[in-house]
């Protein structure tokens, strides 16, 4: 199931301008407030009608302006879990969920509700009402809800957001386990870019109303066009990375396309592949192999492209084994060091370059999914 969309609305001021496409897996919309994210999956809800343009959902047309084509938003068959969950205050939270069952084909599919409580950790909460749940609590109740209604496309519209990070800790496990039994096709809107890269399979990065830059999340997070976009603080490669081994000293052994790394805080069992971030910040470059160093993460790497910026920055890519790493540096190091394309050298990862939080669990959207235990 692939969901197409092709839309334009102009808003005084504002003009939402989107082609885009997403397949199976999670799609995050990623991009500044006022971007157009809310707006775009609005639009594919149903609950938005733009002046111009087209949506379908694998053979379905869901909007058609030529044609005159607005289906109603409960006959599209798609899920949308909102920032604040959007429970019904005066019903417990079985009814909650079950309501989402009403426009479901077949109705309620009592082994699929005994599933998703066991899923998402529901059992406990059941006969409670909205108003006695956790933040948390009650976005695993509007997943709950949003999946009883057997959807053909699930919206999450940056479901994280009204959530402290204990919280959001909490309700990760569960949103990377739905992730991973689910075959339609979900769009993740965020505008934090560590959840994007321990959830997103794919990435649109949204502008002004506009698509700037889309692909696989791997693609995107390493071209050095999305820098600027992303931040310069939070830019940074994932790759996959499986779990060697754990040595008595709390460090792990991981092996990359590239080589072997070491770094704490990895709890996966040996053999599993976890989906390592490393931010473009913490990575240096030297041409010759470094020596003395307090880091054991070295990898040899090749320039593929660089990327100056408005600043003294430069934003190289980097080909690490089969993988891609994104490093800033500054423009005089790139110059006195000769970079250029082609160029090898190495690529230092101070072991923290990998904070635990981007210690992403699930596999790459190549491998198998495999639940990681971290
Ligand atoms: N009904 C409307 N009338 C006029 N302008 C609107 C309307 N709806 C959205 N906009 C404008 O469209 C732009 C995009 O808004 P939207 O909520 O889609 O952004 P967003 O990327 O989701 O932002 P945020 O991350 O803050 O939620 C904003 O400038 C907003 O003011």
């Amino acid at each position: 199931m692939s969901l197409q969309v092709d839309i334009r609305h102009a808003f005084e001021g504002f003009t939402l301008e989107v082609t885009c496409r997403a397949g199976s897996g999670v799609t995050a919309v990623f991009g500044p407030s006022g971007a157009g994210k809310s707006t775009l999956v609005n639009a594919i809800a149903g609950l938005f009608k733009p002046d111009v343009g087209r949506i379908t959902l694998g053979d379905e047309v869901l909007f058609d302006q030529a044609q005159a084509v607005h289906i109603a938003p409960a006959k599209r068959r798609i899920g949308y879990v909102f920032q604040d969950g959007r429970l019904f205050p005066h019903m417990s939270v079985r009814e909650n969920i079950r309501f989402g069952a009403r426009y479901a084909p077949g109705g309620l599919d009592q082994k699929e509700e005994n599933r998703l409580v066991e899923l998402l950790g529901l059992n406990a909460i059941l006969d409670r009402r909205p108003g006695t749940l956790s933040g948390g609590e009650k976005q695993r109740v509007a997943l709950a809800r949003a999946w009883l209604s057997k959807p053909r496309l699930l919206l999450m519209d940056e479901p994280l957001a009204a959530l402290d990070e204990p919280r959001k800790d909490e309700i990760f496990p569960y949103l990377e386990r739905l992730r991973d039994v689910a075959q339609v096709p979900i769009i993740y809107v965020s505008h934090n870019l560590a959840e994007v890269a321990r959830l997103a399979d794919d990435l649109i990065v949204m502008q002004s109303g506009q698509v700037a830059l889309s692909g696989t999340a791997e693609t995107v997070l390493s071209d050095p066009k999305a820098l600027p976009m992303l931040g310069v603080r939070e830019a940074g490669a994932i790759l996959p990375a499986e779990v060697i081994g754990h040595e008595a000293d709390g460090l792990s052994r991981l092996a990359l396309s590239g080589g072997e790394i070491i770094l704490p805080g990895v709890t996966a069992a040996p053999g599993t592949t976890i989906r390592l971030r490393v931010l473009a910040q913490d990575v240096l470059l030297s041409r010759k192999p470094p020596k003395g160093l307090s880091s054991h993460n070295v990898l040899p790497v090749t320039v593929e492209t660089l990327h100056r910026g408005a600043g003294p920055g430069v934003a190289v890519r980097l080909r690490a084994g089969e993988d891609v790493l994104l490093a800033r540096i500054t423009a005089r190091a790139a110059k006195e060091m000769a970079l250029v394309p082609g160029t090898q050298c190495h690529a230092i990862l101070n072991a923290t370059a990998v904070p635990r939080g981007s210690i992403g669990s699930g596999a790459m959207p190549s491998e198998t999914r495999a639940l990681d235990k971290t």
